[in-house]
């Protein structure tokens, strides 16, 4: 199965096949493709927030892909509507589906810390980005999709230099290897694409949904309210919110409006540790989102966003994720081990060495493939992004199971 997942191309269509592709629309069957792509599949053993793979209350990036799909699934219903009385033509309700599975097919085993990492690994080769390998793999003849979806999953405006310091940090954006194709997709479609700004807002409400029920579900009530007593402050936050958001704030006021109305409209669900109570505080907070979204039809073009109230209450989200796990010793604990496992992976990779079982060898093939070092790093990042956070840790842990992050002390 591995060997089919390194060496993956695209599948060859019958006759009879490829009539039903005529039928289809094209974001149809860019909506199959992706669907059925092994690339997607791999999403459901990748960490979203928390690594901790056993834990399958807990969300991974499948889980959130199909998340975003709903959620962008919403917002463009709603669009339509507004799209109908002003006689533009409604959005493809299939792109944005095909979209919302795809932005997230970039990202390597262990999410955001495998990122980090991997950039470090990449520092002389342009590094590496989720977005951009995403655009990486939907160009690359591994995963056709239409240039509409391509623009639509789009997320950074900028090109990576292909040469940073080790002093440099993390940076956004696509890679130049991509630069000829995003200049086409921008000719094309400009800046403001409506679907890329659906898919982008349903990306953040989903998080600002969803991660709070993680960190309830892997800290346990009481482990949860005493991490939220003791890290969550207005005055915190509010230093949180001055590197996340471009929203001016001039005092904590709003901050403790958001919080007040957090603690007495959502997490009473969530903490209530009754699967009914807690999807009812899910969805009426999905609710509340949706109903905000604004459209406004200007000239034939269409602006989308959130009123600056839910935008603050997406920040204030990612706040508390910060205070009460990312920033906290047991998530950096973590991020020491997957370091070191990735580290090895890449490594080993690079070597020529690894032989996970499934595997064998049947990478060598995309490394000798490769005409230079850098080359021959990128392949190792695409074939490292094959992986799951699982086959990482076993191929480094002597199979010991990831089992162990339960028994960090908190
Ligand atoms: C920055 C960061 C985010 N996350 C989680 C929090 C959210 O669930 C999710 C997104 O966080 P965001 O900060 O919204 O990151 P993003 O929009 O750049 O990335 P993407 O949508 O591609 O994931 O990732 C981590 O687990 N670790 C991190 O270091």
């Amino acid at each position: 199965m591995l060997e089919e997942r390194a060496r993956y191309t695209p599948a060859i269509y019958t006759r009879q096949s490829e009539e039903t592709i005529d039928q289809m629309s094209g974001f149809q069957l860019d909506h199959v493709r992706i669907l059925s792509s092994p690339h997607f599949r791999l999403l459901q053993h990748k960490t979203q927030l928390i690594p901790y793979p056993y834990n399958h209350l807990l969300r991974n990036r499948l889980l959130h892909s199909l998340e975003v799909s709903n959620i962008a699934d919403g917002i463009a219903r709603k669009v339509n509507e507004r799209s109908t009385c002003a006689d533009l033509s409604p959005l493809e309700l299939d792109l944005i589906h095909a979209a919302s599975y795809a932005h997230d097919i970039g990202h390597p085993p262990f999410g955001h810390a495998g990122e980090r990492i991997l950039d470090g690994l990449m520092r002389s080769a342009s590094g590496f980005e989720s977005n951009a390998q995403t655009i990486r793999l939907l160009t690359q003849k591994v995963l056709i999709v239409s240039k509409h979806t391509l623009a639509t999953v789009l997320k950074h405006k900028s090109a990576i230099p292909l040469v940073r310091s080790r002093e440099d940090g993390f940076m956004k954006g696509y890679y130049l290897e991509s630069a000829d194709i995003v200049q086409e997709l921008f000719h094309l479609y400009g800046n403001h694409l409506p679907e890329n700004r659906i898919v982008d807002i349903a990306d953040d409400v989903a998080n600002a949904i969803y991660d709070l029920r993680d960190l309830v579900h892997f800290f346990g009530k009481n482990e949860f309210l005493r991490r939220y007593k003791h890290a969550v402050t207005p005055s915190k936050v509010m230093e949180c919110l001055q590197f996340s958001t471009h929203e001016r704030l001039d005092s904590t006021l709003e901050i403790v409006c958001i919080l007040h109305d957090l603690e007495n409209n959502v997490l009473p669900g969530l903490l209530s540790m009754n699967t009914g109570l807690e999807t009812i505080a899910l969805e009426n907070i999905r609710v509340s989102y949706l109903d905000a979204i604004k459209v406004k039809i200007l000239q034939h073009t269409m602006q989308i966003g959130l009123p600056r109230y839910q935008r603050l209450q997406i920040a204030v989200t990612k706040a508390i994720v910060k205070l009460c796990f990312l920033d906290d010793p047991i998530n950096f604990k973590m991020e020491e081990d997957i370091r070191d496992a990735i580290e090895r992976m890449f490594h080993g990779l690079y070597e020529g060495h690894v032989n996970v079982s499934g595997l064998g060898k049947a990478y060598l093939p995309m490394l000798e493939e490769a005409v230079d070092d850098i080359a021959k790093a990128r392949a190792v990042c695409d074939i490292l992004c094959c992986f799951t956070d699982v086959e990482v840790w076993h191929y480094t842990r002597k199979q010991q199971d990831p089992m162990v992050f339960c028994s960090y002390n908190y």
